[in-house]
């Protein structure tokens, strides 16, 4: 007894463990202790959702101290709460590029409003009346319904506050892939899912966190594939993880025409989505493409993109080849300035197309131009050939020639094929030249280097892991093309087809009066078995073929003057007669002409070309 008086007697009798009231006590207080934590942890982890009552709690604070201190401050409240709402309703334009961007949308400016109206209307009311008196407290629990059903409702905000409660799991989920010490910099998220920039610790590489995408994967709990990872350009220890929760191209995408007139070789062609929803543009002018993937990945699909977006375009010229007996491209024929579904065919286009080059270069010479820039008088010639490998051997020399030497005057390849291989293209002098690579699904992994180059598959372009038809990855020089992004083309339907076809197709039947008929919808479906096969004897020389039907410019009738000029050339005044020019323009072209070697006097004052008619050897 004398003990336990005396302790009792102790200043931390209460909290002494050593006695049963105090291990009482103790517990209590831990369990006291572990529900307010608990209860911080959640009101912390939740606070999003808590917002609308810690707003309300502290209007009702500031209601009390105003109605106790300063109860005519009620006026100063009602004006800058109807200032605030007027400010939001008007909102000006230009205000709307301001650093917060759910000011410039209507619905959430709106929603703004109506929170700032009630809760400044009700702080003036309680202000005079005092917060407790009837029936204001009704009303504050009405207004925080009213203002936080939309809140919590918010597709954004729930999407925002999802991905600070997966980030704020990143260490852990870090720890377990290997990447200790790397902290997530800044996210951000969208209808797909969500994505992440992610600073990495001294020594580790975006290539440490392609590598660890699995393990990733797993620590976020998401479906394998779910997530991939992107090198920063701009810095080595930055690396952008993109996780997704629903496929964005799961469902086919439809196809959306350009504004009526603004389509054009000179801007990007838009070609599909990437999986954040923004739109693949590729830029063809000058530039050779190659789509590749296995049977039924979507090839022809994205040939038809490109070829709805040229066929809008005033300013190009499309050539088609398809050896599969015309069944890809055919619907595009009435698009197609030449057409051609045969080997033979294919040979002499191809022919043509180097002929092309050469008078367009001689045309540059003439105009003292060095860059050819489309115009509708002067298109850009783009030739789209399907299942390149198809073409005869005597066609890929050709090939080559006008994948190297066509970028200055705007002649161009787009080709597709299933497995570009060595053989297929040239020994790789074709491939070489591919400016732009659009890799569909393949089936083996080594094929992806086919296609898209060395490297890339251990850079993480895994288009093997493709899993739908139209599903590709694109490498090209712009920044945005050189990490592995996943896109899906447009779908376009035969509809969609047939109505660009009727407004832009201008070329149905072909005619020309020195060839076959290019498009005739009764042969062109018939296979090389079904007919005679066409020569290239058939048509008339290479260089008719060559004609875009476009009135020809002044340096070109020049050029085909000075070409088709007799043995003893042809005078001045008869190119002036035939060019329709002053005698100047015409000198100052001879003397361009002439000082490129492209045309030359025969005798005093009689020109003639130079140049041959034969392509320049492809070596
Ligand atoms: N972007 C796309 N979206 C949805 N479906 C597509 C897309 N592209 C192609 N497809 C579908 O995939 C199928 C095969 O497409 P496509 O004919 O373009 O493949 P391909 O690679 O050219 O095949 P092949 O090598 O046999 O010519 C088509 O029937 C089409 O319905």
């Amino acid at each position: 007894m004398r003990y336990r008086r005396r302790y009792r007697q102790h200043p931390y009798f209460w909290y002494d463990d050593r006695t049963i009231t105090g291990m009482v006590v103790g517990a209590i207080l831990a369990a006291i202790g572990t529900v307010i934590g608990t209860l911080a942890r959640a009101a912390f982890r939740y606070r999003s959702e808590l917002a609308p009552f810690a707003v309300a709690g502290v209007i009702v604070w500031c209601a009390q101290w105003t109605h106790t201190h300063h109860p005519g401050w009620w006026l100063p409240v009602t004006v800058s709460t109807v200032a605030v709402v007027a400010i939001l309703a008007a909102f000006p334009r230009r205000w709307r590029r301001v650093g917060w961007p759910w000011l410039g949308r209507a619905a959430e400016r709106a929603y703004i409003a109506v929170c700032v109206l009630l809760g400044g209307g009700w702080l003036a009311v309680a202000t005079v009346a005092g917060p407790t008196a009837k029936p204001l407290p009704v009303l504050a629990l009405v207004g925080v319904l009213i203002c936080a059903v939309p809140w919590w409702a918010h597709r954004r905000r729930r999407a925002k506050v999802r991905i600070e409660r997966i980030l704020d799991g990143w260490p852990i989920v870090a720890d377990a892939a290997g990447l200790t010490g790397s902290r997530v910099v800044s996210a951000l998220g969208d209808e797909w899912g969500w994505r992440a920039r992610i600073a990495l610790p001294r020594g580790q590489t975006a290539a440490q966190v392609v590598n660890a995408i699995p393990a990733i994967e797993s620590g976020l709990g998401v479906a394998p594939g779910a997530a991939r990872a992107e090198p920063d350009p701009h810095r080595a220890d930055r690396a952008y993880l993109r996780v997704l929760d629903k496929d964005p191209h799961a469902d086919a995408i439809a196809y959306v025409r350009p504004e009526p007139g603004s389509a054009s070789i000179h801007h990007p062609i838009p070609l599909g989505l990437f999986d954040d929803g923004s739109v693949v543009r590729v830029p063809l002018l000058r530039r050779n493409g190659l789509v590749g993937g296995v049977t039924d990945s979507g090839k022809s699909g994205v040939l038809n993109v490109a070829l709805a977006y040229l066929a809008q375009c005033p300013d190009v010229a499309i050539w088609g080849i398809d050896l599969k007996g015309g069944m890809e491209l055919a619907p595009w024929a009435p698009c197609m300035a030449r057409f051609a579904t045969t080997p033979a065919k294919a040979v002499a286009f191809l022919t043509a197309a180097v002929e092309e080059i050469q008078l367009r270069e001689a045309e540059q010479v003439a105009r003292g131009e060095r860059v050819w820039e489309p115009t509708p008088d002067r298109p850009a010639l783009v030739i789209v050939i399907d299942e390149y490998v198809e073409l005869p051997d005597e066609a890929h020399p050709h090939a080559d020639t006008i994948a190297r030497l066509g970028r200055a005057v705007a002649v161009n390849l787009l080709i597709a094929t299933q497995r570009p291989t060595q053989k297929a293209m040239t020994h790789n002098a074709v491939r070489s030249q591919m400016d732009i690579r659009i890799c569909l699904r393949v089936r083996e992994r080594r094929d992806v280097t086919l296609i898209l180059g060395d490297g890339m598959l251990a850079a993480g372009w895994n288009a093997h892991k493709l899993d739908l038809p139209g599903k590709f990855l694109v490498s090209a020089r712009e920044p945005q093309f050189q990490v592995p992004r996943p896109a899906r083309a447009y779908y376009i339907t035969l509809r969609d087809i047939n109505s660009i076809v009727g407004e832009y197709g201008e070329y149905s039947p072909h005619t020309n009066a020195d060839m076959p008929s290019e498009f005739d919808p009764d042969t062109y479906l018939v296979t090389d078995s079904g007919t005679e096969p066409p020569t290239a004897e058939t048509f008339a020389t290479p260089a008719d073929v060559a004609v875009i039907d476009r009135p020809p410019t002044p340096e070109r009738v020049l050029l085909e003057a000075l070409r088709n000029a007799p043995e003893e050339g042809v005078t001045v005044p008869e190119l002036v007669a035939v060019t329709e020019k002053p005698r100047v323009w015409v000198y100052r072209r001879l003397k361009q002409l002439s000082d490129a070697g492209h045309a030359h006097q025969v005798t005093w004052g009689h020109w003639r070309a130079t140049t041959t008619t034969n392509p320049p050897d492809p070596t």
